[in-house]
């Protein structure tokens, strides 16, 4: 669905790259994510590919259409929810997604229904300049929708959203995976990334540093560690035991075999853990 190769960008054109020779692609239907910190070029890359910025140096292709030649088929497939909302604060909500609609050369969604869909039907008829900051980013997220993409844009779709919007969100992203839209998410939130993602990229420095599926990656990269509460003459005890470590898998048969063990976890490397040892920096 979405094919990149050696892509490059430089805001000042010069040799100083915001991205640095980026190549990847997202198959139908899966859900990719960028993760990476702040300045790591993931807005950039993700500029380029909705035409936002202009492809400079390499290739990308959506559906086998090169960025480089936009046409309506690709306005047509795509659906983008940027971070920093760009709509009309004169128009209401309803207004901005009815306007938005007119744009399509294919069918599209009643703007009450996304409304709905978001928790802003309440709020169809304020204009959009009197919207709260989480108010603006649903609107944002629902009006990416309006198309029925194909190929979907996600741009921390819920970062500074209350925990009930932020599930309701998800729950939508969710939704549209098992509808089968391809999905291209960028975030520095590795929960959701390890929530969401088939497969993230490892973003630093405008570098892909590598691609895995979460599940792979904490299998590499995890610890293997099991921790333990055990009650030993009356005290309880914690501990954390390597299940590569003969001695400590020994204790911890003896522990099972004497019926000690009050609580036991496995426990993993998060996301955020390997990027730090992939990458020797963190996330934020
Ligand atoms: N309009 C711009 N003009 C000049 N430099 C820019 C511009 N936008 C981004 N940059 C620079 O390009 C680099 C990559 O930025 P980008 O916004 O792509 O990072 P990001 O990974 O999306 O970060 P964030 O998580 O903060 O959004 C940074 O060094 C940034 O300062």
């Amino acid at each position: 669905m979405l094919k990149v190769k050696n892509l490059y960008h430089s805001y000042t054109n010069d040799e100083n790259y915001a991205v640095k020779g980026i190549s990847f692609e997202i198959k139908k239907g899966e859900i990719f994510g960028f993760l990476g910190p702040n300045g790591a070029g993931k807005s950039t890359t993700q500029k380029i590919l909705t035409g936002l910025l202009t492809l400079q140096k390499g290739e990308a292709f959506i559906a086998g259409i090169d960025v480089r030649k936009p046409t309506e088929k690709i306005f047509n497939l795509i659906g983008v929810s940027f971070e920093h909302p760009n709509i009309y604060e004169k128009l209401t909500g309803f207004e901005n997604l009815d306007f938005y609609r007119k744009m399509f050369s294919v069918p599209t969604k009643e703007p009450m229904k996304l409304l709905r869909m978001v928790g802003l039907e309440h709020a169809a008829t304020k204009k959009a300049g009197e919207y709260s900051k989480g108010m603006k980013q649903r609107l944002v997220f629902a009006r990416s929708l309006i198309n029925n993409p194909e190929l979907w844009f996600l741009d921390e779709p819920i970062s500074g959203l209350d925990p009930t919007t932020a599930s309701q969100i998800k729950d939508i992203i969710w939704q549209k995976k098992q509808e089968g839209v391809t999905m291209f998410l960028t975030t520095h939130n590795m929960h959701i990334a390890d929530e969401l993602c088939d497969r993230v990229a490892f973003i630093n420095e405008g570098k892909i540093e590598l691609i895995d599926s979460p599940r792979n990656l904490k299998l590499k990269y995890g610890e293997k560690l099991v921790k333990v509460e055990y009650r030993e003459n009356e005290e309880l005890k914690k501990e954390s035991l390597s299940l590569l470590d003969d001695r400590d898998k020994q204790k911890l048969n003896k522990l099972i075999n004497e019926g000690k063990i009050e609580t036991m976890h496995s426990q993993e490397a998060t996301l955020e853990e390997i990027f730090m040892k992939v990458t020797g920096r963190g996330l934020k």
